[in-house]
């Protein structure tokens, strides 16, 4: 049997501070976020939720002026990299740590090429085996019968939820251990972002899942564990029984507001 309490965390961070210009952004946060568990970010607007986010796939280095110090260590098949220390290519850790995006951004191509293109380019996977593996992400992604008939289409003829299924099923294909969303319902309707969280909720038991939501009624529905962040800073991590314990998330709420 294996205890969880015995399980490192998925992503560790040691007094990580991220700065933009040298200003920073994420101020000494030293945070773990559990495995196979669905964590949401919550706080105001500009506290630093995204670019905390970003961190755990080194996105951030992609943006002009950005610096981080201190550790972030994430687990990936059972051995623990310390992401900036080059132990992980960038390449490799952006595979296994997927990142889906407020806005859906699928490729101008057809429904089936969002995830053969992926397959090919990072992992070299074509033909049958290919095929194969977009069925399943496709259906994990809750997608498959929805486009399995019109999978030549463009994806961008799909409505914005399921281009945002399609963007979940782009990053499951590539086969991640953690999932990254940002804001992941924040353009869809009440329709399509019910949607959303039962599929992140049916996922969260296989995959560890980290959720920026502006949302708190959202993550009263998702969260394993909540943790507000204020100015950068942590101010608060919430269990999930105290997610749900409505005189907790009302003190919650005062300290965000
Ligand atoms: N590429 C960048 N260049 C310079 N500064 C940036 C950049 N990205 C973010 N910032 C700064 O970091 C601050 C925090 O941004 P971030 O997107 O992480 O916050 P957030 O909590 O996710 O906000 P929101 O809820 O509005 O999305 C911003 O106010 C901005 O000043």
């Amino acid at each position: 049997m294996v205890l969880t309490e015995t399980l490192p965390p998925a992503i560790q961070t040691e007094d990580v501070t991220i700065s933009f210009n040298g200003l920073p952004i994420v101020k000494n946060l030293s945070v773990s976020f559990p495995k196979n568990k669905l964590s949401v970010l919550i706080g105001r607007s500009g506290s630093g939720k995204t670019t905390l986010l970003r961190s755990f796939n080194r996105l951030n280095e992609c943006l002009e002026g950005s610096s981080t110090t201190g550790r972030i260590l994430v687990t990936l098949n059972n051995s623990q990299h310390d992401i900036y220390s080059g132990t992980i290519s960038c390449e490799e850790l952006r595979r296994r740590v997927g990142m889906v995006f407020q806005t859906p951004n699928v490729l101008p191509n057809s429904i089936r090429n969002n995830l053969i293109i992926p397959l090919k380019l990072a992992l070299h996977i074509h033909g049958s085996e290919a095929e194969a593996r977009m069925e399943h992400a496709l259906k994990q992604a809750a997608l498959w019968r929805e486009v399995k008939d019109r999978l030549n289409r463009p994806a961008t003829h799909l409505s914005g939820g399921q281009q945002q299924r399609l963007c979940i099923a782009r990053a499951l294909v590539l086969q991640p251990e953690i999932l990254l969303l940002d804001e992941p319902s924040a353009s869809l309707d009440f329709h399509a972002t019910r949607t959303i969280e039962e599929l992140l909720g049916s996922l969260s038991s296989d995959y560890t899942t980290i959720v920026v939501s502006h949302s708190l009624a959202q993550a009263q529905r998702l969260a394993d564990s909540l943790y507000v962040l204020s100015s950068g800073e942590l101010v608060q991590t919430l269990s999930k029984e105290e997610v749900r314990d409505s005189a907790v998330m009302q003190q919650t709420i005062e300290n965000i507001l």
